[in-house]
């Protein structure tokens, strides 16, 4: 075994767990009491158990997002509640850019993945060469132009890299375009549109879908992931996880479920296989949404799998 401390960039472990119950990067409601149920699950205590002292961010108390989002004047184009949208990411940002200043790990707790805007900007801001592996059945990175259901949790990643140039909406003009097409790494998809396969393919983004894995193997798919973002094998790295990642028959409980996804296992293999490269500066657990539950048995099991990822994110499977 290594002696290499487990998490290098942490010398002290501390976690700050930011809560984003932010529902207006997608129509249907409920996913903004994920963090809300993924808190009560447990998952602080779970956290300290792993030896991480917490602290628990609400950038988004005291306005009302849920409210705005019957605001019919916030569109630009066919883009659905930039306003909402880049108010909130913006206020995530400032959480989690000084929860990573504060030598802390962010751990930020969806939401729909519109968040991720804020995520990913804020920890650039701290760690500027950060690897980005972003599991998903989707890819997210709908432009302005690309866009056929105008959500925002599917775009997120093209604003993080400046693709939408002037037609960016003024409500997120203040996103730095912090993300270098080389610096993402996809695994999970299965649900790519046309036009983000073109995005993908011009920018020669790394992208792992559920072929890969069957082909070469979850392991193979890391590695190769990991290679892909850290080139030199040392860079910080940050995992935004949509759950949808995982399939509808472990996660069923949430907005866009697409079947033929990551076995329970892999899912996690996943993130434990981050955890042990030392390396892990951010996390992101998103799209749990509790009211998309048939029976009380999907809240549990999506719910679970939620706390599961962090848990094993943060060194729960570490000896
Ligand atoms: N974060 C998500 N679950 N995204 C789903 C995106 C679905 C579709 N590609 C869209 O642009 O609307
Ligand atoms: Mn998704
Ligand atoms: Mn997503």
């Amino acid at each position: 075994m290594s002696s290499a401390p487990r998490f290098e960039f942490f010398e002290n472990k501390k976690a700050g767990l930011i809560l984003a119950p932010f529902s207006g990067g997608q129509p249907k409601s409920g996913v903004e009491n994920g963090p809300k149920y993924l808190m009560k699950q447990g998952l602080r205590a779970d956290i300290e158990a792993l030896g991480w002292e917490t602290s628990v961010e609400e950038p988004l108390q005291g306005r009302d997002f849920e409210t705005g989002k019957n605001d019919e004047t916030d569109v630009y184009g066919i883009m659905k509640r930039p306003k909402l949208v880049g108010d909130a990411t913006q206020l995530i940002y400032e959480s989690v850019k000084k929860v990573a200043n504060e030598n802390k790990m962010p751990v930020t707790l969806g939401g729909d993945h519109s968040i991720a805007i804020g995520t990913v900007s804020g920890v650039l801001d701290k760690y500027p060469n950060a690897g980005l592996l972003w599991i998903d059945a989707h890819a997210d990175i709908n432009t302005c132009a690309s866009t056929e259901s105008g959500n925002i949790h599917g775009c997120p990643v093209s604003f993080l890299m400046g693709l939408n140039g002037e037609s960016t909406p003024p409500p997120l003009q203040w996103v730095p375009k912090c993300l270098d097409p080389k610096k993402i790494a996809y695994i999970g998809l299965r649900d790519i549109d046309a036009g983000e396969k073109k995005i993908l393919k011009e920018n020669g983004i790394a992208s792992f879908s559920m072929y890969h894995v069957d082909r070469y193997g979850i392991n193979k798919v890391i590695e190769m992931a990991l290679e892909a973002v850290s080139p030199n094998g040392d860079e910080p790295i940050m995992v935004s996880y949509d759950v949808d990642a995982i399939d509808p028959l472990y996660v069923p409980a949430t907005g866009t479920p697409v079947r033929g996804g990551l076995t329970l296992r892999e899912g996690l293999f996943l993130v434990e296989r981050v955890a042990e490269t030392g390396r892990l500066v951010a996390l992101d657990v998103v799209e749990c949404n509790p009211e998309l539950a048939a029976h009380d048995g999907h809240v549990v099991d999506t719910i679970t799998t939620g706390c599961a990822i962090a848990r094993c994110a943060l060194g729960e499977t570490l000896l």
